[in-house]
């Protein structure tokens, strides 16, 4: 979300006058999505992934408790915000919606004022949780998915990738004597060069399933599923071409006068955990750097 975009909240009531008036009243600030029941609401809530849903409690499929139950239990709708409206005003229901995972329970009839408020506060919400979840997950120098965005994707195609059969590869990118150039550069100058790798990381690493993360320090890592070894070794060719053209000065470097990277890669190979590729890739790394840096090696 980059917070220009319209939220979008679905309202499921089975009551078209209810449905129609809550829809007026949330049109003109938001994206509004309607479902007349709960197999519906479910329907709408997998496809669309609203922000926020106002949800009804008396309905006469599924009831609004066990919709929210079987949102919760599928992973794409399991963080979507419910606020339940619900003609049922007892203490006891609205304590149950809560307890079950409702954001907020208003009781009908609702009052319009209070109504677009409690919208407006709990869709408030759910933009300071994106934004805390997208700074967990980004390094703030140079943009690129951190570790932990790098962990969670490596054992996502990890399992992907044992499951189906299809490639996995996994490259450590290193820059070459990025101690001597912040000795020699300065450390601001430092960070640009090392923003200048990753924005190359990023371009060469492209496309859907393709993942360049800053792993730590000047060491990226390029995650690359549905890539074989011949694609895996020419994405990190392309880079290395790409860095090459920006010419970055390095005076003090050993393998070349201009900034390089050395690089170590592998593909999965069948039986193999995440771990040992990742230590593949990495042992393959220390042995380009071995071997006078500014190389890729790749395990056979
Ligand atoms: N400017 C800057 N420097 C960093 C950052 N993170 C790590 N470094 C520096 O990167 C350098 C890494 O040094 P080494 O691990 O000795 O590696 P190297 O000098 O690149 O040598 P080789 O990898 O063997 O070619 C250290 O001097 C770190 O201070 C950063 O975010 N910004």
């Amino acid at each position: 979300m980059n917070g220009v975009e319209t939220q979008k909240v679905l309202i499921a009531d089975d009551d078209p006058i209810n449905r129609q008036v809550l829809a007026e009243l949330l049109k003109p600030e938001y994206t509004v999505l309607l479902a007349k029941n709960g197999e519906q609401a479910l329907e709408r809530a997998a496809r669309h992934t609203p922000d926020l849903i106002l949800l009804d409690v008396m309905m006469p499929d599924l009831d609004g408790f066990e919709v929210l139950r079987r949102l919760r239990a599928e992973p794409a709708t399991a963080g979507i915000a419910v606020i339940f409206i619900s003609g049922l005003d007892r203490p006891e229901d609205e304590a149950t919606g809560l307890k079950m995972g409702g954001a907020d329970y208003i009781a009908k009839p609702f009052n319009a004022t209070v109504v677009m408020a409690r919208v407006a506060l709990h869709l408030q919400v759910v933009r300071q949780q994106r934004l805390l979840e997208h700074l967990a997950h980004v390094d703030a120098l140079t943009g690129l998915a951190n570790r932990r965005r790098f962990d969670e994707a490596l054992a996502a195609e990890w399992q992907r990738a044992s499951a189906t059969g299809a490639p996995l590869s996994l490259a450590l990118v290193d820059v070459d004597s990025f101690k001597q150039y912040n000795d020699h550069y300065g450390h601001p100058a430092g960070d640009r060069a090392l923003r200048a790798v990753a924005r190359t990381a990023a371009t060469c690493a492209h496309r859907p399933g393709h993942l360049a993360a800053r792993y730590g320090g000047e060491e990226l890592v390029l995650l690359l599923a549905d890539t074989d070894a011949a694609g895996g070794q020419q994405l990190v060719q392309d880079l290395n071409s790409a860095l090459a053209a920006l010419a970055i000065p390095h005076a003090t470097a050993v393998a070349a006068p201009v900034l390089t990277v050395s690089a170590g890669g592998a593909t999965l190979a069948p039986g193999e955990t995440a771990s040992d590729l990742f230590a593949a890739a990495d042992a393959h790394l220390y042995r380009a750097k071995q071997a006078g840096r500014n190389r890729l090696l790749w395990r056979d």
